[in-house]
């Protein structure tokens, strides 16, 4: 129904504006882009289903996110691969740790801020009628 279709083009945009946003952000750098699999090799034995913002950027504009929720549930990949990956006592892996629990907790700090729970519980109802 068109009405349904301009409720995902706003969540859309919020997702982008939220994404967008973080990946200006300097402290999330690490966060932008895939970890580079030639780099880290054995990446992908410990990290099951990596996350990064640009891949959350291309999955908006997929219309794969119908829900906030739907989209958060990826953004925390971001920051739990993070703190398992990296959770050695070293200075490398404390500063990137730091990082991802400052991701997590802006990415719930804007969502708090900025997402009027009444949208959220339009998408919601989309979503279980589709
Ligand atoms: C979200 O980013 C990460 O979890 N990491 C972990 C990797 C280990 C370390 O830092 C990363 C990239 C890298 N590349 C070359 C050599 N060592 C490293 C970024």
């Amino acid at each position: 129904e068109e009405q349904e279709e301009d409720v995902l083009r706003e969540l859309r945009l919020f997702l982008r504006n939220i994404t967008e946003r973080l990946s200006l952000d300097r402290r999330f750098k690490a966060f932008t882009k895939p970890v580079d699999i030639e780099e880290v090799p054995d990446y992908l034995m410990v990290i099951k289903k990596p996350m990064d913002l640009s891949t959350l950027l291309t999955n908006i504009d997929e219309h794969k996110y119908v829900t906030v929720g739907e989209f958060m549930a990826d953004a925390d990949f971001i920051w739990k691969n993070a703190l398992e990956y990296n959770p050695d006592s070293d200075p490398m892996d404390r500063n990137i740790r730091h990082r991802a629990c400052a991701l997590k907790d802006t990415v719930r700090a804007i969502i708090r801020d900025e997402l009027d729970e009444d949208f959220e519980r339009v998408c919601e109802e989309i979503r279980e009628s589709r």
